[in-house]
């Protein structure tokens, strides 16, 4: 008796040996994916009919600080480092282990009901991080974020914290946790501690997730400050592998981008972001044409400001054609492949695809909608249509978060109201 059949679906199963399955069935057992194809044998406790919907991976979020939904809309139109120096820091000193619980069970919240499956994050407050994601049922590869400025004493004091975090919730919530080393970015964090963390990383046999070169003022301070840029000085430590992620990477040479390629590093793409903050165009065509893994994230809610990752597929797409003057780059296909496969091999889980064997994260998305119709081609709504608010029923780890529209993992309102009040207490704290 298997756990759960989800039948009659549109399959995207993202499996480029497979491609779309019409009518499809799919079995699920302890979290996995058991069968998938168009019939079963198999009966099992729960059947949902999909009724002709789309049954698709669930998105992955690559880049987010999901806590920071606490300062949604909180300052707006201006450059990075005035936004980080002269609002988001001083305001961040103020924030309680309950105003990161609360903003990171709205951004949960949000995620489960916009179609994301797994998010990867650098925040503060990260225990209470995990626990709303522990209780949220998502799946998430979370870091401390570190900044030591150069400062000897605060780089002990962070690595000590990222390290245990890392330590204390690895491999927790039935598993869907994994943690990383969350090094702030080469122009924040000095070059003894950049080699620490990877040194620490490397023996903890866990991944690091960084920004780097998301503005051209972080181009300029490298250069004058090591005569390089930060892919050639993160070269120069050894930093790169396979098990970085790396936000952003919007200022790159063509060299900096065989480096990124040649290294297998994980390049998180940001449009929304990136263009919010005036910060760049990151060259996305270039890296997948180089043979880059790129993925998509969000970042933090302070400057995108949702964490719909449907309209964060529809941006990479049309800001990577009108940056080039080219309309055949990034197809729908291909982002969608980043949203889901890419992002899956960035974060080291094997979700991203329906294949057997495979964790059973996936979305339902409803397209009996006046904006979804004709459907001529399924993955052509899905980046160019389509948004989170389409999809109708998510499912992690084999576990239904989200049937027909009705959250079931988390008590809405709840979140809602318990965010609103915290944001209030926030700001009468920040302005006094
Ligand atoms: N322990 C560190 C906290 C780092 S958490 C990650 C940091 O990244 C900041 N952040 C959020 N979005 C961005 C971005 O787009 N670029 C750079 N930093 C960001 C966020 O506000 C937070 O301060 C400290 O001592 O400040
Ligand atoms: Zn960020």
């Amino acid at each position: 008796m298997a756990d759960m059949i989800i039948k009659n679906a549109y399959i995207l199963t993202m499996d480029p040996s497979v491609g779309d399955i019409e009518n499809g069935v799919v079995v699920i057992e302890n979290g996995m994916i058991k069968e998938i194809g168009t019939s079963t044998q198999c009966s099992a406790e729960k059947v949902i009919d999909a009724k002709g919907s789309v049954l698709m991976p669930g998105l992955i979020n690559t880049h987010c600080h999901a806590g920071m939904t606490i300062f949604r809309g909180y300052a707006d139109d201006m450059q990075l480092q005035d936004w980080l120096e002269n609002h988001i820091w001083p305001a961040e000193a103020q924030l309680t282990d309950e105003d990161i619980y609360a903003g990171t069970r709205l951004a949960c919240l949000e995620m489960i009901r916009s179609g994301t499956i797994a998010f990867a994050d650098m925040y503060i407050h990260e225990n209470k991080v995990a626990q709303a994601v522990d209780e949220a049922g998502i799946r998430a590869a979370l870091s401390y974020g570190m900044i030591d400025f150069g400062d000897k004493e605060k780089a002990d004091k962070e690595l000590k914290e990222g390290s245990a975090f890392v330590k204390e919730w690895n491999g927790k919530a039935d598993g869907r946790i994994d943690t990383m080393y969350g090094p702030h970015a080469p122009n924040t964090c000095s070059r003894d501690f950049l080699i620490r963390v990877k040194e620490q990383a490397v023996k903890d046999n866990v991944k690091i997730h960084i920004h780097v070169l998301e503005t051209e003022a972080e181009l300029n301070y490298m250069k004058e400050n090591f005569g390089m840029c930060s892919i050639h000085f993160l070269k120069d430590i050894d930093f790169w592998g396979p098990d970085i992620l790396a936000a952003h990477c919007v200022w790159l040479s063509d060299g900096d981008i065989k480096i990124l390629a040649e290294y297998g590093v994980n390049i998180s793409h940001n449009p929304n972001s990136n263009m919010k903050l005036a910060s760049g165009i990151c060259p996305v065509s270039k890296l997948l044409d180089n043979g880059a893994n790129v993925c998509i994230g969000t970042d933090g809610c302070a400057s995108n400001n949702n964490l719909d990752m449907f309209e964060e597929m529809r941006m990479a797409a049309l800001l990577q054609k009108v940056s080039t003057m080219d309309p055949t780059v990034l197809p729908a296909r291909k982002v969608l492949e980043m949203a889901t496969i890419n992002g899956a091999k960035a974060l080291g889980i094997k979700s991203g695809m329906l294949k057997e064997g495979y964790n059973a994260d996936m979305i339902i998305v409803d397209m009996n909608k006046a904006h979804l119709t004709p459907v001529y081609d399924v993955a052509s709504h899905l980046v160019y249509a389509a948004s989170g608010k389409d999809v109708e029923t998510t499912i992690v780890n084999g576990k239904v978060l989200m049937e027909e529209g009705k959250v079931l993992s988390l008590d809405e309102q709840e979140v809602i109201d318990i965010a609103i009040q915290r944001s209030k207490d926030l700001i009468l704290k920040i302005n006094n």
